[in-house]
């Protein structure tokens, strides 16, 4: 598929901006702080509902604003979907999809993307949330309905650990148990379903990965994937989950994965039991902590150089590599499911952070994509062969048309009554 069309409304610096774009590349170029990542930043956003950049929508709408508009007009073959968001600030975000009120979380249905950006480098060296957030949003990308499951799990998850807040403040009685068991299988089914598309997609990035690392780096570090799961009694280092103060003896981790541990483990074992069986054996610290210790949430997946963690062994230009080899996985998995056709590639600042030889190396593994988007300050950066058209960007305004801009497509006149309804 490719974006034929984006028109901005109030989004991040853009007062109002419209662009038409063809297949290929395209790259925009502009001076920094002009806005080329905020134009990409509002693809990326109809695929994922969110930000590479920021977790929150506030930022998104225009300083001064009360909603921003994104609108864009998909060709995948000879079907057009025009896809319209309005993020507010107030009140729910709203979507359409050919002018029909549609749930905002449809809309990774119909948009795909993958977004390269620097920020990527955290993939490899940040949080398990990190890592969790890049696989969620493949699942989602790859199956919308996961959506539903995911934030049904975080609601849960919420509500349970609420639970035992209040149980850890107050002493637990016979109904809370009670309350706690129910929370226990809703939490189970869930989070099992979680668990299993995770592990499912892991192993399918597998072989890409290694194809898509050795495109770039041309040597054979074997690259791989490996699922930790907290309801085995592995111990991620979290970061969103609030944890005692180390004691530096690792008692405290050992504690836990010993609880968990004479849970079964087995893989052999359905994911369902092993978690519901690891949350019986970590009830007493999870009441103790008021916190659920074990479930997707927890999770990780470990990067491997030749056997060895990229976070903490590999170098700088290992690790980037790494991240740019998850991102093309990716989009492969994506380009394979052809109900939906190559994804848009955004690369958003990345070529700047390349030596010429992994540049180089990168253009020709995205070269054949149906539509590839850069950006970047200086075009020197960017590999010849995709600079056939250049867009130029200067604070919030799109200064020229691609010299070589394919027809217009027309585009339905959705007004802006429409697009709040
Ligand atoms: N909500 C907002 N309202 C108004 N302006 C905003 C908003 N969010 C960001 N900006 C402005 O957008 C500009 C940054 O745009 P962007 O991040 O797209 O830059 P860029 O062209 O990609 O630059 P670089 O080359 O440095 O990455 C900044 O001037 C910032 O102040």
């Amino acid at each position: 598929m490719h974006v034929a069309r984006l028109s901005l409304t109030d989004f991040r610096n853009y007062e109002r901006a419209e662009l038409e774009l063809g297949p290929g590349a395209t790259v925009l170029v502009g001076r920094n702080g002009q806005g080329k990542t905020n134009l990409v930043e509002s693809i990326g956003y109809l695929a994922t509902l969110g930000s590479h950049r920021v977790s929150g929508d506030q930022a998104l709408v225009r300083a001064g604003a009360e909603s921003a508009i994104v609108r864009a007009l998909l060709v995948h073959g000879d079907r057009q979907l025009l896809l319209e968001l309005q993020l507010n600030r107030q009140g729910a975000n709203r979507a359409q999809l050919n002018r029909s009120p549609v749930k905002t979380r449809e809309l990774p249905r119909y948009a795909h993307t993958v977004l390269f950006a620097p920020e990527d480098l955290a993939i490899v060296r940040g949080e398990p949330g990190v890592r969790r957030r890049m696989l969620d949003e493949l699942l989602v990308q790859r199956s919308p309905r996961l959506a539903g499951v995911m934030s049904d799990y975080d609601r849960v998850l919420r509500q349970r650990n609420t639970l035992l807040k209040s149980a850890r403040a107050r002493g637990l009685g016979a109904d809370k148990l009670t309350t706690l068991d129910i929370w226990d299988e809703r939490l189970v089914a869930l989070g099992a379903e979680l668990i299993d598309q995770r592990l499912a997609l892991v192993a399918e990035l597998a072989e890409p990965l290694a194809a898509a690392y050795h495109s770039i780096v041309d040597a054979d570090h074997g690259p791989s994937l490996q699922p930790v799961l907290s309801i085995d009694g592995a111990v991620a280092d979290d970061d969103d989950e609030p944890r005692p103060a180390p004691r530096g003896d690792g008692a405290d981790a050992s504690a836990e994965a010993s609880a968990v541990g004479s849970a079964a483990t087995s893989p052999a074992v359905p994911t369902a039991d092993r978690f519901a069986a690891a949350l019986r054996g970590l009830r007493r610290k999870e009441l103790e902590r008021g916190v659920t210790l074990a479930g997707p949430h927890r999770d990780d997946v470990l990067l491997l150089l030749n056997g060895l963690p990229a976070k903490g062994y590999a170098s700088h230009g290992e690790s980037w590599s790494f991240a740019l080899a998850l991102r093309l996985a990716a989009a492969e998995l994506l380009r394979r499911d052809s109900a939906t056709g190559d994804p848009v590639l955004v690369l958003d600042d990345v070529f700047a952070e390349l030596d010429r030889l992994r540049r180089e190396r990168l253009a020709a593994a995205i070269g054949g994509y149906e539509q590839v988007l850069v950006t970047a300050a200086v075009l020197e950066d960017v590999p010849e062969p995709l600079t056939a058209t250049i867009v130029h960007i200067d604070a919030g305004r799109i200064v020229d048309a691609p010299a070589n801009a394919p027809a217009a497509v027309p585009v339905p006149a959705a007004d802006e009554e429409e697009a709040k309804a």
